[in-house]
């Protein structure tokens, strides 16, 4: 993919970004992900790409737009994959809570696992800690890995995990550890993210949220040079058949990064929707509103943010 195809993307982000902040606090979660869907989905009418989703809203019946499989773009770039979540934080949006983020992925065809719509349990950590985690180890022993990856005190160390009764154990042994620990409501794309950026806040990412989030998330990582593993969690034998029957022979299988996101000719983009751990959300003025985006390409490892004044009214 050209290099020059890093702005288009990043307008859709920004588009489905200033949709949806109007919505903020609100409380309607429908609303909020509706108007990105419609704003991201028009403005991939201007990208250069004849592009697939193959992570998106959902199955053709029961999304009318972005479903898997939809043909998006305008142009010439061949077979682009496409994976995206025009509001990534439902929830936190309409209660306008931080970390609401626009994203997404695109990747020559096939770089991205085709995910179904099932958990995944997760870990995530930046570039000094690449290579040192591994999901198959109990939790205490990848966050002493990494501490010792990054130079750190256990103690000084910071955890995140969402906020769910399924992670109890789980907070439990982190806390036995002593390590500093963020417990976040949702929107787990973001706080893998936040393992990776510059001023990193979180120094490791670890539990089971959705699958989609999770390729969403290592095609992130990619870009940033951390590292990801996954493992798919179907929660009973149909969950378990539709992995299987959406290509995924062995649904048990640890996935690296490089399963999950393949190759290098990836590009990932966000938009802040409320202001988080990385972005700052949309703000508005009487005229105009602010953007705060972060576009990056894999294959070079380029991280730009964008600030971006829109006219409200052209
Ligand atoms: O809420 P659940 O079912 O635990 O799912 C967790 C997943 O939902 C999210 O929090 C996104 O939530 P939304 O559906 O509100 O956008 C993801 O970040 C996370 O992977």
């Amino acid at each position: 993919m050209d290099r020059e195809l890093a702005l288009e993307f990043v307008r859709t982000t920004e588009a489905a970004a200033l949709a949806s902040a109007p919505f903020m606090g609100r409380g309607d979660k429908e609303a909020t992900d509706n108007a990105a869907v419609v704003a991201m989905r028009n403005a991939f009418d201007n990208v250069d790409i004849s592009g697939t989703v193959v992570i998106g809203e959902g199955e053709i019946d029961d999304a009318p737009m972005l479903y898997i499989g939809e043909k998006v773009g305008g142009g010439s770039n061949p077979q682009v994959d496409i994976a995206v979540d025009p509001v990534e934080g439902t929830t936190i949006v309409s209660k306008g809570l931080p970390n609401g983020i626009a994203v997404l992925a695109a990747g020559s065809k096939g770089s991205f696992l085709h995910a179904p719509d099932m958990y995944m349990d997760k870990i995530a950590v930046g570039a000094k800690a690449k290579g040192v985690v591994d999901l198959d180890l109990p939790i205490e022993e990848n966050i002493r890995r990494v501490s010792q990856a990054i130079g750190k005190n256990i103690q000084d160390m910071t955890v995140a995990i969402l906020d769910k009764p399924r992670h109890q154990e789980r907070i439990s042994k982190m806390r036995s550890l002593g390590c500093r620990i963020k417990i976040f409501p949702d929107g787990d794309v973001a706080m893998a993210m936040a393992t990776a950026t510059e001023d990193n806040t979180v120094d490791l990412m670890t539990g089971i949220g959705g699958a989609p989030e999770g390729v969403i998330a290592a095609a992130a990582l990619k870009c940033l040079g951390g590292d990801f593993q996954g493992r798919l969690k179907p929660r009973d034998e149909d969950e378990r058949k539709r992995a299987m029957d959406m290509g995924i022979k062995d649904v048990d299988k640890k996935l690296t990064i490089d399963d999950l996101a393949k190759g290098e000719d990836i590009f990932f983009a966000a938009t802040g929707i409320t202001g988080g751990d990385f972005l700052e959300g949309v703000r508005f003025k009487q005229t105009t509103a602010s953007t705060h985006s972060l576009i990056m390409r894999a294959k070079t490892g380029t991280i730009r943010y964008i600030k971006a004044i829109h006219r409200l009214k052209k």
